[in-house]
């Protein structure tokens, strides 16, 4: 059977058009679980990593609204406490998409620990954007409050950004190994809880929000998939987004795609680490393909109908 890691997006996972409540969440996750069963369905083995950019900020930005009632949580517990939440959505909403099927494949979420190194570039340079959006005053009056680093995401707004380290090791790597072959397993959420390695060989959470598309990149790679699938919220990359000549692309080989890179056609914190990660997985597995398409276009894109695809040739 093909092995396939699918990447859901953070914020491909909250609805546009209500406020961002649990319940609305769930909504999505339901219709995504929806494809998800079908790609199950249709043959593949898979597992799912899943974003949690503006679900840790909100958890974030609730605590330290509460300090004064309750002590706020750092950082590593907040991404594993959305770990918690958005693997339960999944769960929930996947074994009941997939009994549709008459497929009953335990689904089950992992709380994930990812290494990083103490001493990467990214905890000096905060990109990862997390939380909701806000207007250019908010950000300033937000930065002067709580001395949040406010970036601009994408041409949608300004948001919080914190340190994004690079995924490096999956701590629990051997425990989704034993459950691959008979369960769904969701691990890595939110790129995994970012930990350090202590010289005592002991783990130290740090506060970081890992990229999830680079995490899904690893996991993928460990496992050694067939495919890397990352769904957010466009059907298709594209050059010149947001542009009167945007143009979408069905297909990126790596020479292509690190050129359009180097053109700055992908927002950094939101495109550009996805394309980066699909990169990665085709430049370590030539023959092997990479796709990045939006939740609802999951089944299309695996039968090569749309999407975008990033191969090495
Ligand atoms: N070149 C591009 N092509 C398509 N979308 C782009 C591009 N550059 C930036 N984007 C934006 O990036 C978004 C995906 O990033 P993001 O929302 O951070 O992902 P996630 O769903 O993983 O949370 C798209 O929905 C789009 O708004
Ligand atoms: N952790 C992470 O990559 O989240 P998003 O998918 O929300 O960006």
């Amino acid at each position: 059977m093909p092995k396939i890691v699918i990447a859901l997006g953070g914020n491909a996972l909250q609805s546009k058009n209500s406020e961002p409540t649990a319940e609305a969440q769930l909504a999505v996750v339901r219709k995504t679980c929806e494809y998800i069963a079908e790609i199950s369905a249709s043959g593949y083995e898979l597992a799912i990593v899943h974003g949690n950019g503006p679900q840790v900020g909100r958890i974030m930005l609730a605590g330290e609204t509460a300090r004064d009632v309750v002590p706020a949580m750092p950082f590593d517990v907040c991404g594993a406490m959305s770990q918690g939440y958005i693997g339960y959505h999944i769960q929930q909403a996947l074994r009941y998409a997939l009994a549709k099927w008459n497929k009953n494949i335990p689904v089950v979420s992992i709380v994930t620990q990812m290494v990083v190194e103490r001493d990467d570039p990214a905890f000096a340079n905060p990109t990862k954007p997390i939380g909701g959006f806000y207007t250019r005053e908010e950000a300033e009056e937000l930065t002067a409050s709580k001395g949040y680093v406010m970036k601009e995401d994408a041409g949608r707004g300004y948001r919080r950004v914190i340190a994004s380290p690079l995924p490096r090791k999956i701590v629990e790597i051997d425990q989704v190994r034993q459950l691959w072959d008979k369960t769904i397993v969701i691990t890595c959420g939110g790129g995994g809880v970012p930990v350090v390695e202590n010289m005592d060989g002991t783990l130290e959470g740090v506060e970081a929000v890992i990229d999830k598309d680079y995490a899904a990149e690893l996991l993928a790679e460990q496992m050694d998939t067939d495919a890397l699938m990352i769904l957010t919220e466009v059907e298709m990359v594209s050059i010149h987004w947001g542009k009167p000549n945007q143009q979408n692309l069905r297909h990126m080989s790596l020479a292509e795609a690190a050129r359009y890179v180097q053109e700055g056609h992908f927002a950094p914190g939101s495109m550009l680490p996805k394309v980066q990660a699909c990169m990665n997985f085709v430049r370590s597995n030539p023959g092997k393909k990479a796709i990045i398409t939006s939740l609802d276009h999951a089944v299309d894109a695996l039968k090569g109908t749309t999407g975008t695809v990033i191969t090495f040739a």
